[in-house]
């Protein structure tokens, strides 16, 4: 066998492989290098190992071992085994390491190329792997960009062993070789060791004469006058960059400044040559090796062109020879306008792009992986899309890619939204993971609670939606409270949870993360009264500094638990918001948090957005409402029906607005796919256990869209919460809105505040003059507005003869919340369905005031709405207020109804009478009115 690669080492060209993989290094690949070839050397890079981990199965046995033993992210599931591989080489090096002295027998593992724009990322992140590797003959690779410069400088500060990767041009070679010195001297400096620090700086060759030589085709081609000229310079630009380079460093290590540093023990930072492999077929497959041979230097090569070396490469000390006409070459190329600078510039850039890219490729193909190895621990997602959705969402989900939006996402970047504060809003990532109530006292606080009968939170919206989702569909443990959630002003509800239970035996839960909101105020009011003033029965949930924050205290209350500022009302349920109340009905949080987490890791900043559940999902949501399918429309199994009240305040409240986004339909009965039109979106939840309703098969095949979500178990709906945040955050990026505003809430507040404050000096609500009315109710148009006709029926029929495709319909009842209602209010939506096909929706006020709201009045106006009142009887009197809760809810009502109408949605208030037949007369005359 030729034992030509090892005259190239003796010739002072160190033989280093440009290849890692497990296979080959558990089947003794590089050892039998070491010995035969007299290898001192491996260099990885994010494509070596995408190459390696992406596809097949090499892989499979190591990664299920490290996930078995923990779930973790998938940066760290490919990362340990990428360290794993090169401790393996750097022991299959090791005697190399020690025979020469540290001179050489390194291995090389590249910092995130995420990281090439950041200094400190850099520098943190190769500390973080040269302690991981543990290894001395490690070598960590970083870019040599403008950020890469002073992280070099550091690290060789720190005493870590460099590689410098990406260099193309002289000036960004000096600059890190001068880095280099730098370190050295400040380590002399502080009175530190020098010698057994190792370097080199990994000089690009074969890329710029692809660029280069692609140049000069095209200009040969157009018939410039000096294509003689420009063709002599084909081939030849590349190894004269790397002559010049060499040449520059024959004079830095002949410097004074460098032999003191040679005196204090220093190794020179060699050159490395890479990217050796010929991409021209046409030049010889050893040229970037035969051409570059000299002392000091490394050259890293492929498998394929170290084969090839070793068969035909010639030996010879060219590195030194022909500098001058190195130089004339790069003249000439200087002369004839090549752009040497140019190249180079954008070789760096491209060189970072293409190891991201694979640095994409490689972590979306271990997501791929993990996800099969988790099995039902994550909660699956099929999609079935229309062909022109599945198009725009690939599309979408590429372009997030090379926008790096997962991990913008992650880093809170505001440049993702619309670029104001988003920034600030996104305290709910971390939460996720438990962060915001670690320290709380949680478990100490489920011990405590477990003395009282009942627990009733006050709350409205993101404090109320998804402690209720909590209790509904997980219940309260053995021994702990039932949770009772109020969210409204409705004087039948509030007196159908205050009837039964003794308030010495409950557990009041005050939550509002702006501790000023009316509702919770009322009801802390009027429960405080109730339990004469007890504070042991009390615990408040609210942002630090609120006025609740100022009651709690000085009501003397059992706690106070803080909410992070950072994280938005409805995308709180994970923090204290969700967990407080959680805790206090005995769902183990510490558990719960444990089922969220693989959803967590997998929608991770590290997880491209293809492979990434809550990006893919937000993908969808976004291009479909982009496409006019922006009614996503939420059907689930029995069990996990709670859920869509949490999934409708997030959708509705963070993207309808400016006239766009998403309204959620749900609670909809699943109907025949001629019942729905071209602008709806599905999404169905169900648990692994349970059987899908038929039909739903049916609308997949008739070309609707649909999302389908099954979880093994209940407790795993935390991953739904996280997952539907991230999509929700997504879509808004899609869509092109603030997904972390509810600009629109305020103003229905306002109009129900000045109703409210003329009724605390009136003693009565303005009056209101019907547009017409029966026996049963009568109908209110704001601002009076003249209609055609004094029939209740014909009117009705007349607001929604105006429907048409792509509108919806709205039933907004302030009535109490049961089952009765709820029937009535599906039965005049399954009317108009039926009758016109568009989506329709339905709410509870003031509930659906804190959630949905923000759609109705700020995103599309193509509602057409119908507030449904009654005079309450008996009323609720509020402790210290003139105005009862009835006053207060009805004031709301007319307070919405009109800013619905100033935004330019069609909404008629029908109030029903007092001595009626109350909603089932609206339910008939909405069935006749439609079929009219
Ligand atoms: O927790 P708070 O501050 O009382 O707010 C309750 C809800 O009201 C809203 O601000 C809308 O009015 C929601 O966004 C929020 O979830």
């Amino acid at each position: 066998m030729s034992d030509l690669l090892k005259q190239l080492g003796e010739a002072g060209t160190a033989v280093w492989l440009d290849f890692v993989d497990r296979k080959y290094l558990k089947e003794g690949g590089l050892k039998k290098l070491v010995a035969e070839d007299g290898l001192t050397g491996v260099t990885s890079n994010p494509s070596i190992f995408e190459k390696a981990m992406g596809a097949g199965d090499t892989y499979d046995a190591g990664f299920s071992e490290f996930l078995g033993k923990a779930d973790a992210s998938v940066q760290d599931t490919y990362e340990a085994q990428a360290i794993l591989d090169i401790q393996s080489a750097a022991d299959d090096l090791r005697p190399v390491y020690d025979r020469l002295g540290g001179k050489d027998g390194y291995v090389s593992l590249e910092v995130s190329p995420y990281l090439a724009d950041g200094t400190e990322e850099t520098i943190e992140e190769a500390r973080r792997l040269w302690k991981a590797v543990d290894r001395p003959n490690l070598m960590v690779k970083v870019p040599g960009t403008k950020a890469g410069g002073p992280a070099i400088r550091q690290l060789i500060e720190d005493g870590i062993n460099i590689n410098v990767t990406l260099l193309f041009s002289q000036e960004a070679y000096q600059a890190v070789a001068l880095a280099f010195v730098e370190g050295l001297e400040a380590r002399v400096k502080k009175g530190e060791a020098v010698d057994g620090i190792a370097s080199v700086a990994s000089f690009f060759v074969s890329r710029i004469d692809a660029q280069i030589d692609k140049k000069i085709d095209t200009r040969v081609a157009d018939g410039d006058p000096e294509a003689d000229a420009l063709k002599a310079l084909r081939g030849k630009v590349a190894i004269a960059n790397a002559k010049a380079a060499y040449a520059w460093y024959e004079e830095l290590v002949a410097s004074d400044r460098w032999q003191k540093l040679k005196a204090a023990g220093a190794m020179p930072q060699r050159l490395l040559w890479a990217s050796t492999g010929v991409k021209d077929k046409a030049y010889p497959d050893t040229l970037y090796v035969d051409t570059l041979i000299g002392p000091d230097t490394v050259n890293t090569m492929p498998p394929a062109t170290m084969d090839a070396f070793r068969e035909r490469g010639t030996v010879k000390q060219t590195l030194t020879e022909n500098v001058d006409e190195a130089r004339h070459v790069l003249a000439e190329a200087d002369r004839l306008g090549l752009d040497l600078p140019g190249i180079t510039d954008k070789l760096v850039l491209d060189g970072v792009k293409s190891f991201a890219d694979a640095a994409d490729a490689l972590l979306g193909g271990v997501a791929g992986k993990r996800v099969k190895l988790l099995g039902d621990r994550l909660n699956a997602a099929e999609e079935v899309l229309p062909e022109a959705l599945a198009e725009a969402v690939k599309a979408r989900l590429e372009t997030a890619r090379s926008e790096a939006w997962s991990r913008r996402l992650w880093k809170a970047d505001a440049s993702l939204w619309t670029g104001k504060d988003e920034g600030k809003w996104l305290g709910w990532i971390a939460a996720a993971r438990g962060d915001q109530v670690a320290g709380q006292g949680l478990e100490a606080f489920a011990g405590e609670a477990r003395r009282f009968k009942h627990a009733v939170l006050l709350g409205m919206g993101g404090s109320s939606l998804g402690p209720e989702v909590l209790s509904l569909i997980l219940g309260s443990g053995e021994g702990s409270p039932r949770l009772h959630v109020l969210d409204t002003t409705d004087p039948d509800q509030i007196a159908k949870v205050a009837g039964p239970i003794d308030p010495k035996e409950t557990l009041f839960i005050v939550s509002s993360k702006s501790g000023s909101t009316m509702e919770p105020e009322l009801l802390r009011a009027y429960f405080w009264d109730a339990s004469g003033g007890q504070g042991a029965n009390f615990v408040a949930v609210t942002d630090p500094g609120s006025k609740l924050e100022a009651t709690a205290r000085k009501d003397g209350y059992a706690h106070l638990f803080h909410g992070d500022p950072q994280i938005g009302g409805r995308y709180s349920v994970l923090s204290v918001f969700g967990m407080v109340p959680a805790a206090a009905i005995g769902i183990d949080t510490h558990a719960f948090f444990e089922a969220t987490a693989p959803m967590v890791f997998s929608c991770g900043g590290d997880v491209p957005p293809a492979e990434n559940p809550g990006f893919r999902l937000g993908a969808i949501l976004g291009e479909a409402a982009l496409a006019g399918r922006n009614k996503l429309t939420i059907l689930t199994s029995p069990q996990l029906a709670p859920l869509g009240s949490w999934l409708e305040q997030l959708i509705a409240e963070s993207t309808g607005k400016q006239g766009r986004g998403i309204v959620p339909v749900d609670l909809e009965p699943l109907g025949a796919p001629e019942d729905y039109g071209t602008d709806r979106v599905f999404a169905w939840f169900g648990l692994a256990s349970e059987e899908e309703p038929d039909g739903l098969e049916a609308l997949a095949e008739a070309g609707h869209p649909i999302v389908r979500i099954t979880l093994a178990r209940p407790e795993l709906i935390g991953q739904e919460f996280f997952r539907w945040e991230i999509a929700t955050a997504v879509a808004g990026a899609v869509i092109g809105i603030d997904p972390f505003d509810q600009p629109d809430v305020e103003d229905a507040k306002v109009a129900t505040r000045k109703l409210v404050d003329a009724y605390e000096q009136a003693g009565s609500l303005e009056d209101e003059t019907p547009i017409a009315h029966n026996a049963d109710f009568a109908l209110f148009a704001p601002g009076n507005a003249e209609f055609a006709s004094a029939d209740p029926v014909e009117l009705l029929r007349l607001h929604f003869a105006s429907l048409s495709p792509g509108d919806y319909a709205g039933f907004l009842a302030y009535l109490e919340r049961n089952e009765a209602h709820s029937g009535d209010m599906t039965d005049m939506r399954l009317a108009v369905r039926e009758a016109y096909q568009v989506a329709t929706v339905a709410g509870f006020g003031p509930r659906f005031l804190h959630s949905t709201g923000q759609a109705y009045k700020g995103g599309p106006a193509v509602g057409d709405f119908l507030v449904v009142t009654r005079d309450p009887d008996p009323d609720l009197s509020v402790p210290g207020h003139r105005a009862s809760f009835g006053t207060v809810q009805i004031a709301q009502a007319r307070g919405d109804t009109d800013v619905l109408a100033a935004r330019g949605q069609r909404v008629m208030r029908v109030h029903l009478k007092k001595g009626g037949r109350g909603l089932p007369a609206l339910v008939e005359a909405v069935a006749a009115a439609v079929q009219g």
